[in-house]
């Protein structure tokens, strides 16, 4: 398989949107390692498809180049790049079987008949379809259908990568998990160079070893799930990773305190920095701590609501004018005047909406 280089890749979709400063991809200059396992997330309409065209060579790019390892793949063919793609839609032949499907693209490649079985009854039981192996793939339901054209993408073992463009949309809600988890024991198995494009933010975290955050045309990060939920290097990343997303309040910045609404709160890396852009102070709900005023760096809030969603509620409440979320266990008692703390090592600052790191410099 190959390592995946986007080389200062830009896009836009004509040469008048190109010079109206319309990119469909801004600017993505990163590296997708040899085997690695990677997601790409966001919202609709930042770009996910577009990259994925890019890397497949549906689409030359307007700027830049792509390497797969050291080749320069930029103005080669799909057919050239050796790579296999999974659609959101069934891509298979319907007058034949399941099992020659599954064959097809190795039989293509001249691959020996006796591996070609091998493979095709091992794949045949990945995807669980041996039952119907000798079926028309016409009587089939979408399900299987698009199950056979996950097989046909990953039954190959000498591609540079598979690309997939939401591949579980058509399935149903209970075998996307199983599914998941195959690929997944796939990718441990065979190192496989895999790029699986979703805006589903469970599918991503569950499947990649690297989730590739984009937002408005551009890559804001590329992390592990913990990463993205620790650290995240843009103010988008922690709204849209996480249930409810990160807290995003907007702050003044004196020395080393932030300022929200009046409240200070002390910054855990003592970042002071002069800054005359927009300051924001990122928390997650899950290191918000509901307690009653009066004590120590509490500051009061309002509670609008508490929500109940299992095992933890979620209390919706106001710092100021400002909406904060909090996470709190099933039992625990909402204090009538409330007030809040944050845990000091969760906190981030954000300077333009990319985070401050401990020199005060943004990522
Ligand atoms: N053929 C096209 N011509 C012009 N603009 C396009 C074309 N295809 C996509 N775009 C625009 O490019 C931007 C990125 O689209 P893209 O399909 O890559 O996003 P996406 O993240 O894959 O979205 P979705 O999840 O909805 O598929 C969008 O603004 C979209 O309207």
């Amino acid at each position: 398989m190959a390592r995946i280089r986007l080389d200062h890749i830009r896009h836009a979709y004509s040469a008048e949107l190109a010079k109206a400063g319309t990119y469909a991809l801004r600017e993505i200059d990163h590296v997708f390692e040899d085997g690695g396992a990677y997601a790409l997330l966001g919202p609709s309409g930042c770009g996910k498809t577009t990259l994925l065209n890019i890397i497949s060579g549906l689409l030359t790019p307007s700027e830049g180049h792509l390497y797969f390892d050291r080749t320069d793949v930029t103005m080669l063919t799909p057919e050239q790049r050796n790579i296999a793609q999974v659609f959101q839609f069934p891509v298979i032949y319907d007058t034949m079987t399941v099992a020659e499907n599954l064959a097809f693209p190795l039989k293509n490649r001249k691959v020996p008949a006796g591996e070609v079985k091998r493979r095709v009854a091992d794949m045949l039981a990945r995807i669980g379809l041996e039952e119907k192996a000798n079926r028309k793939a016409r009587g089939l339901t979408a399900d299987e259908k698009q199950k056979i054209s996950l097989g046909r993408g990953l039954v190959r073992s000498d591609v540079n990568a598979i690309l997939f463009d939401e591949p579980l949309t058509v399935i149903d809600p209970h075998m996307k998990w199983q599914l998941r988890s195959e690929l997944k024991q796939l990718h441990r198995e065979f190192a496989m160079t895999m790029v699986y494009v979703t805006h589903d933010q469970t599918e991503a975290l569950t499947f990649a070893d690297k989730v590739v955050v984009m937002y408005d045309g551009e890559v804001v990060q590329i992390g592990t799930p913990e990463e993205l939920f620790e650290r995240p290097q843009h103010t988008f990343v922690g709204y849209f990773i996480g249930s409810p997303g990160m807290n995003v309040l907007p702050c003044t910045v004196d020395g080393s305190d932030a300022i929200v609404s009046g409240e200070r709160i002390a910054l855990p890396n003592g970042a002071g920095f002069k800054r005359t852009g927009k300051t924001e102070l990122g928390i997650r709900p899950e290191f918000v701590t509901l307690v009653e005023r009066g004590g120590p760096n509490a500051m009061p809030v309002t509670i609008d609501k508490v929500e109940d969603i299992g095992s933890e509620r979620i209390v919706r409440a106001r710092l100021g004018d400002h909406p904060l979320s909090a996470i709190i266990e099933e039992g625990a008692s909402v204090p009538s005047q409330a007030a809040v703390t944050f845990a000091p090592h969760a906190l981030n600052l954000y300077a333009d909406s990319r985070l401050v790191d401990r020199s005060g410099g943004t990522a």
